[in-house]
């Protein structure tokens, strides 16, 4: 559904390089440190920043030439984005009607009633999970075939995070042709939610893993820099200078487990997985 090929944004400081590939009716996350790039590669997949180089793509179709009748297709939201804060739920309810042909205003009404969003009360009134909230339920209300959300759990309580996270695996339930890539930087969200995860660095994706592989294959081998040199190096991604020695981060946990016994190997957390890649030196 959304193809990357080495798509190229440049701002004075800084440049995005990457290639993503999004498929039909899965979940698709973006993880990155503040400045990794994330807000900036949405931005390029939406048109709103202009790619120099090389290409973006969505259902075969360059970004520059969708339609805005292809553009209804795709649900956004964006960090810095937000309605008018003098409007209600039911102004804002009047304006997504005339904006979009396939806007579903019964959805939308309900499930502003059953996450409690009052509908008379003005948005700068609205807390910011309130807000939050509603950015989303915005994206889930007209129908979209693509959600390309930019941390839409930004700033939320575990509570308010799982239930946009709950919701998204319902619209999902609903719309199984539909995709999302939304990004976060929390990786348990991600790890909940996504087939596959993305990890963005200074503009580059350094890692690209189905999720149940992160999770299933990959480990952290805990050793001393003489075991260290018994090693078989061929399946180790990166290492990273510790008290003891080093610890090596592995996409085969199992062949190290079976080869070296002796070997203390761990089985990481998303999180550890990305400590060690943004940590560490690449082997
Ligand atoms: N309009 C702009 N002009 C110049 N530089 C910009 C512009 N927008 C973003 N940048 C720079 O691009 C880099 C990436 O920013 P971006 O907002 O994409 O990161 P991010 O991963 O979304 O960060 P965060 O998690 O903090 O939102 C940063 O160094 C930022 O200063």
């Amino acid at each position: 559904m959304i193809v990357m090929e080495n798509a190229v944004v440049t701002y004075p400081d800084f440049k995005l390089d990457c290639s993503l590939e999004v498929q039909e009716g899965t979940i698709t996350g973006i993880v990155g440190e503040n400045g990794a790039g994330k807000t900036t590669l949405f931005k390029a997949l939406l048109g709103l920043v202009p790619i120099a180089a090389g290409s973006a793509k969505i259902n075969g179709q360059d970004i520059a030439a969708l339609s805005l009748t292809d553009r209804e297709d795709i649900g956004t939201v964006l960090a810095e984005s937000f309605f008018n804060d003098i409007y209600t739920i039911r102004d804002l309810n009047r304006l997504l009607k005339s904006f979009y042909r396939k806007f579903d205003e019964s959805y939308f009404l309900a499930q502003c009633a059953a996450f409690g969003l009052p509908d008379k009360q003005p948005l700068k009134q609205f807390s910011t999970g309130m807000k939050a909230k509603l950015k989303t339920l915005t994206a889930l209300s007209h129908g979209a075939q693509l959600l390309i959300l930019d941390e839409p759990t930004s700033g939320l309580d575990v509570s308010a995070r799982y239930e946009i996270l709950d919701l998204l695996q319902d619209y999902l339930g609903d719309h199984p042709r539909c995709s999302i890539l939304i990004s976060s930087h929390i990786s348990s969200d991600l790890e909940k939610l996504c087939d596959d995860i993305y990890y963005l660095k200074a503009g580059k994706i350094l890692l690209h893993e189905e999720t149940d592989r992160l999770l299933d294959a990959y480990g952290v081998l805990k050793v001393d820099d003489e075991a260290l040199g018994r090693l078989d190096r061929e399946h180790l991604l990166y290492r990273k200078r510790t008290n003891y020695g080093y610890d090596l981060l592995t996409d085969q946990r199992l062949f190290y487990m079976e080869n070296f016994p002796k070997v203390i190997v761990e089985k990481p957390t998303i999180d550890q997985i990305l400590l060690l890649i943004m940590e560490g030196e690449r082997l």
